[in-house]
């Protein structure tokens, strides 16, 4: 590993807008977790040139800000100059209100800000993923997206630390050291510190009736267990997308990555290539609102790595989307693809609070002692979770609330799809029978997660996995400095006001296991009882977002309003994919990094094994892809050539 000061002198890639090319193979708008996976990966091949647009600043001058687990608490991102600073539509069954939605604006995106828990989804769900797209008719290419392979992409991000000698001392870690990865740029670890409230999480959860998980991110997630994080217990530092794909690299010159650029439209081809797809011959970014627009030509593929709201935002202003939308908008329709933007989910959440008369690392902080100072109290992150299904939460075979889930469909798709197109209503179709008959009743339905990073006081969130409720994003202004719109109709399904009732009194039922360790409950409070009392609290104040969307440029057939296939090429685009956190099709029972560093893994492996040439296309090939060969050769000559001039 490089020394801090010869790390200053490997390029890592940053560049200013002087040594911008006029072309390049891959361009990847967006370079958050995705999409520093994908350039760092592309670029290996030293053959391939790639330039990376982000639109927020790179980071630089506040690195140890993000580079210290704990700051995610003491001294967060959110809500800065690094956080795109969303808020949701006002919500009407929460009571009006809006929810912030932060994202990361920062090279390595949403992977600087993020709360660092690594939890896989499970087999049954990738499986399912799997199942969805597989009537598209590439099989071979759907059954990238099952566990069998995702599970391998997943870990190749990784590489596992198992927990301390001194971390171990404090509380029962359960890990099976093979469902990890070894080698791999990401760091996969526990803090260097434990808080003891933590320790009798495993017991406490047993005592009500939730069995700890022995080997976590192995195929299950159900049970509770300490999860890993994403920390590099070398240095406990937070190891993130740029932390772990790009600032170790060597010097690459064929990787550009610019900040402070916000792509702003794709131009399109008039005419169809010889598979009747049209084609991105440009990509334009501004670096702010009134600065010129500059156009950089892409020789290969467009790779939107801008998120699930950046990636359909970007698409819809190059005008790729709903055509009512666009029309709304004043965005020329180029490409009428019904599902940009719909079919977003999130998991919702809300926490049980009580005071507590032992330390906790909230306590710690504000000691400012020596040992709040050192490294290892800072490398201090929540970690104690549990997975429950709704067999958990109703104490006993929950078949007529599934039965409930199951008869309302049909009513559900006339009145909670935000879209009029057939197609949108079918993949909502596909999606709700997937929740409402593969995952019920026993994938897990609910996370719980305990904080102890606040001064005398504990809690236990309880996250709703995979929500009924459908929403959309979507755009209703032309300029792409507008913010998206966000409107993920929380609750509009009843199932999920009830699946978040019961997780509530669940958590209580936990923190009654802790015994005198918990001590009076501060929120909701004793006085909120009942089931309606605890519903008008969620709706009212409690529940908000565990900052997960997805689904806004899904992976579902095109018939079914899929945006992106199972090569996650765009529908009716032939040169430009979506890789991000967009493409699940449903909401897991997990937190959304691990699945999208898999996504990332696997669509940097389907780009290097073939990739669309728009020359070829243009020269009227019958083949619109190669293998990248002479033309990315030929290509990387003048691209040196013009570095070196
Ligand atoms: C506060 C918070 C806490 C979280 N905690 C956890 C956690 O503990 N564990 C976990 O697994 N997950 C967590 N997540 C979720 C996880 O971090 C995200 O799911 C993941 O980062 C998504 O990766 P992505 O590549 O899809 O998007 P991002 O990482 O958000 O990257 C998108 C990038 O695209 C850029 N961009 C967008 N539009 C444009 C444009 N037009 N031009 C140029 N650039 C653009 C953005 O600035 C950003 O850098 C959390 C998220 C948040 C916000």
């Amino acid at each position: 590993t490089p020394t801090p000061e010869i790390q200053e002198i490997y390029a890592r890639g940053l560049v200013g807008e002087s040594d911008i090319q006029k072309s390049y193979d891959y361009i990847i708008a967006g370079g958050g977790l995705a999409g520093l996976v994908i350039a760092s990966r592309l670029t290996e091949d030293a053959s391939t040139t790639v330039l990376v647009l982000e639109a927020g600043k790179s980071g630089d001058e506040i690195a140890n800000q993000i580079n210290t687990p704990a700051g995610t608490y003491y001294s967060s991102i959110v809500g800065t100059e690094y956080d795109w600073q969303y808020v949701t539509v006002p919500q009407p069954n929460l009571n009006n209100r809006v929810v912030g939605w932060p994202r990361g604006k920062i090279l390595g995106g949403s992977s600087a800000m993020n709360a660092m828990y690594l939890v896989r989804p499970s087999k049954t769900e990738l499986d399912a993923w799997k199942d969805i797209i597989a009537p598209e008719g590439d099989s071979s290419a759907a059954s990238n997206w099952g566990w069998d392979s995702m599970y391998g992409y997943m870990k190749k991000a990784e590489n596992f630390t198992a927990p301390s000698p001194t971390l171990s001392s404090v509380v029962n870690i359960s890990y099976d050291a093979s469902t990890h990865g070894s080698g791999g740029p990401m760091q996969v670890s526990y803090p260097g510190i434990m808080i003891d409230i933590v320790g009798n999480w495993t017991s406490s959860l047993e005592a009500a009736g939730v069995a700890e998980l022995t080997n976590p991110n192995g195929g299950v997630t159900l049970g509770g267990f300490i999860t890993p994080s994403s920390i590099n217990p070398a240095n406990w530092t937070r190891s993130y997308s740029r932390s772990a794909y790009i600032d170790p690299l060597p010097e690459r010159s064929n990787l550009h990555i610019l900040p402070e650029a916000t792509v702003v439209r794709l131009d399109i081809s008039d005419n169809q290539d010889s598979a009747g797809d049209l084609y991105v011959r440009n990509v334009e970014y501004a670096t702010n609102p009134t600065a010129p627009r500059r156009t950089i030509k892409v020789n290969r593929e467009v790779i939107l790595s801008g998120g699930p709201l950046g990636s359909p935002k970007i698409l819809m202003h190059s005008g790729v989307g709903p055509r009512d939308v666009l029309d709304a908008a004043s965005v020329p329709l180029k490409l009428e693809l019904p599902g940009v933007g719909q079919n977003l989910q999130d998991h919702l959440t809300a926490g049980v609070v009580w005071s507590t008369p032992l330390e906790t690392a909230g306590d710690i902080h504000d000691s400012q002692s020596d040992f709040a100072k050192s490294a290892e109290f800072l490398s201090f992150i929540n970690d104690a979770v549990a997975f429950v299904n709704s067999t958990t939460l109703f104490s006993g075979p929950a078949t007529a609330f599934q039965t409930q889930i199951i008869n309302a469909l049909e009513d559900s798709s006339k009145t909670l799809v935000s879209s009029n197109s057939s197609e949108v209503i079918e993949g909502y179709k596909a999606i709700y029978n997937t929740k409402a008959n593969k995952f019920l009743p026993d994938v897990a339905q609910l996370e719980l997660r305990m904080s102890v990073i606040s001064p005398g006081v504990v809690s236990i969130q309880s996250a709703i996995q995979h929500p009924m409720s459908v929403g959309r994003t979507y755009i209703n202004s032309s300029n792409p400095f507008d913010p998206v719109i966000i409107d993920p109709q929380y609750f509009s399904h009843f199932a999920d006001l009830v699946t978040m009732r019961q997780g509530v009194k669940f958590v209580r039922t936990v923190g009654a296991a802790y015994g005198a360790t918990f001590g009076t409950e501060i929120s909701p409070g004793p006085t909120i009882q009942t089931d309606q009392q605890i519903e008008e609290w969620l709706v009212s104040t409690a529940a908000g977002t565990q900052f997960h969307p997805t689904g806004s440029c899904a992976m579902l057939p095109k018939a079914q309003g899929g945006v992106v296939n199972a090569k996650l090429q765009v529908y009716g685009l032939g040169n430009v994919r979506v890789a991000d956190s967009a493409v699940f099709p449903f909401e897991f029972a997990a937190h959304l990094a691990s699945a999208t560093y898999g996504v990332a893994e696997l669509a940097s492996s389907l780009i290097k094994t073939n990739s669309y040439d728009v020359q070829l296309n243009s020269a009227s090939s019958t083949s619109r892809f190669t293998n990248c060969g002479l033309l990315a050769l030929s290509t990387a000559m003048i691209f040196v050539v013009q570095h070196l001039l």
